[in-house]
């Protein structure tokens, strides 16, 4: 056998062919790319709105108006009758079909429930929380959401729940406020009211999932590295969502860029969580005897403690550690950045409408006056939390302008037809922009932009109650949950939605009688692109106090035990 020898070509012909060949290459790139212009302009399909490019799909259009995303979407949706087709760059799996129709949310979180999972691409990206609520599926997804309501659907968390939220007002919230307030009355000062909210609200689940208070909430605005570690996971899924698979992949491998840094945080956010575990471990083992079923009724319902003894009774043997952690996180993730968005959005609305801060001012003086005759401050019965709303109706309008989460992902298991008539193909991703679902003008009304909360107040309202949990009562206008979305709707919506008014109307109730909140003059307000509506550059406010410091004082000391009262 003789081996073939070719010639090598010379150098310098071996580099002219190459330019050659990259000459050739650009220039039908260049001519493929004139052609689905003239197409795209010609053809007035749907996907016209944006330029799909050779290669690249529609990516770049995408990339250039990331700053704005969610108006982005909403553009483009209601260009398109509410359901569009996204094509990322070929060498990606980039593409998925974005959707803000109620019927095709009704259909694939509801109806079609079963095909549509949070899927392997989201648990993957997701996976710096663990295996959370948010991206489990099936059987895992089941165990874990039973476990979640058997443990906050009852009496002793709610009560819990109140007492904590009490406290925490009393120990941090106020405090803060009113140091901002005093020191207002000789300088100039500006709180970020986004960030005052995201300590409070972490504070506030630690101490009701772990039993324990990190302190991020004061005066001196601590950095705490658990809290800060929850950041930057947070950013790292929306990383992870705008790079290929393999470059976070590889990145994670050598321990660089972003994932260096996810990675510092898993550990640090692990740390934190399974330090509680181990110790709420050794105080079981050490009154084994005493925990028992009717611990739900007793003052000091205690959920770590719960959760442990119930997944053991769930698993038949052991709790798994790692199990407990993923319950843990996912109740943190679902308490914390939800309200504290929430009520973000909600004190700028109302600060710049103040025909509505005087309504809810007016409900709130109407609606408490205490067996002693005196207004309270902090209310805490849910009769008194019913009474409001006209506040509910405002906490709707909020959530329905700026729901705390954006986007809810799905991932299909099989082919399948939307009621829109867009197909589905196998293992598509399907997003469900909730941001746009408010912004309907067919469901709506033509001032929806308008932060209304006349909208959802019944024209028969007496000032009475509001629908409770059985959604008997009748005095909040209902809007069927594919249309107000920010709870998401079918069997993966939000299990929290009864908490989250609790503490959004005690928390609001209090700031608003205490303080009067004015937004810094020229401050931008916007959305960031991210999987939370945070606000890209904090609320900057300026306070000052509604009530004379002997108040706060006595609201203070009513609430605190007395020996950490200084
Ligand atoms: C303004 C506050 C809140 C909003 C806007 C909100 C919204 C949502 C949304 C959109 C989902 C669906 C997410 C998904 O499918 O991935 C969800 C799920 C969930 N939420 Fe909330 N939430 C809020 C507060 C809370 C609170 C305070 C809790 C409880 C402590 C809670 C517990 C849950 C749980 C356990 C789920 C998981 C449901 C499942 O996967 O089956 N949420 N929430």
């Amino acid at each position: 056998m003789h081996a073939t020898i070719i010639a090598p070509l010379p150098q310098k012909l071996t580099m002219s062919f190459l330019l050659l060949l990259a000459f050739l290459s650009s220039l039908l790139l260049l001519l493929y790319t004139i052609m689905t212009i003239r197409k795209m302009k010609k053809k007035k399909s749907p996907s016209s709105t944006i330029p799909n490019w050779p290669l690249f799909g529609m990516l770049p259009s995408l990339l250039w108006n990331l700053p704005r995303l969610h108006e982005f979407v909403t553009d483009i949706l209601k260009l398109n009758g509410g359901t569009f087709v996204f094509k990322g760059p070929s060498f990606t799996n980039l593409n998925f079909i974005l959707t803000s129709d109620p019927i095709n949310v009704h259909h694939i979180v509801t109806n079609n429930f079963s095909n549509y999972p949070k899927g392997p691409e989201l648990k993957a990206i997701m996976a710096p929380f663990g295996d959370v609520l948010f991206n489990s599926d099936g059987d895992s997804w089941k165990t874990k959401k039973e476990i979640v309501l058997s443990l906050i659907k009852t009496a002793g968390f709610e009560r819990l729940l109140m007492t904590t939220l009490r406290y925490k007002l009393a120990d941090s919230l106020i405090p803060v406020l009113d140091h901002a307030a005093a020191r207002n009355h000789h300088d100039d000062v500006v709180l970020d009211l986004q960030d005052v909210m995201k300590r409070f609200m972490f504070d506030l689940t630690c101490l009701l999932f772990l039993g324990i208070d990190p302190e991020c909430l004061s005066t001196s605005f601590p950095r705490v590295p658990c809290a800060e570690a929850f950041d930057v996971l947070e950013e790292a899924i929306v990383y992870r969502h705008c790079v290929p698979k393999w470059v976070w992949k590889l990145q994670r491998w050598f321990h660089v860029g972003w994932e260096g840094r996810t990675i510092e945080a898993e550990e640090c956010l692990n740390g934190f969580v399974e330090e509680r575990i181990r110790v709420k471990m050794v105080e079981k083992q050490g009154k084994e005897s005493s925990v028992n079923d009717d611990d739900d009724d007793d003052d000091n319902y205690d959920f770590l403690m719960k959760l442990i003894v119930e997944t053991e009774r769930l698993t038949g043997t052991c709790y798994s550690s790692k199990f407990v952690r993923d319950i843990v996180v996912s109740s943190m993730v679902a308490g914390r950045d939800t309200i504290a968005v929430a009520l973000s959005w909600f004190f700028w609305l109302v600060a710049t409408n103040p025909g509505v801060e005087d309504k809810i001012l007016e409900e709130l003086d109407r609606v408490v006056i205490t067996q002693t005759g005196e207004k309270e401050v902090i209310f805490s019965s849910t009769e008194e939390l019913n009474k409001m709303v006209y506040l509910h109706g405002a906490i709707n309008e909020t959530l329905r302008l700026y729901p705390s989460v954006p986007y809810e992902p799905k991932q299909s298991l099989k082919d399948d037809v939307l009621p829109s008539g867009h197909i589905v193909g196998r293992n598509a991703r399907v997003l469900v922009s909730i941001y746009s679902m408010g912004r309907m003008e067919d469901v709506w009304g033509k001032d929806w932009m308008e932060f209304r909360p006349e909208r959802w107040v019944a024209a028969r309202f007496e000032g009475n109650d509001i629908c409770n949990n059985d959604n008997k009562k009748i005095n909040i206008i209902h809007v069927p949950s594919y249309k107000f979305a920010a709870f998401m709707a079918g069997p993966r919506s939000c299990s929290g939605r009864k908490i989250a008014y609790t503490q959004m109307k005690t928390i609001i109730s209090c700031v608003l009688r205490m303080y009067k909140i004015d937004v810094v003059g020229d401050h931008p307000v916007v959305p960031l692109p991210s999987i939370m509506m945070f606000m890209r550059h904090g609320l900057k406010v300026r306070i000052s106090s509604r009530t004379p410091v002997s108040t706060t004082t006595n609201v203070v000391n009513s609430i605190l035990p007395v020996d950490s009262v200084e």
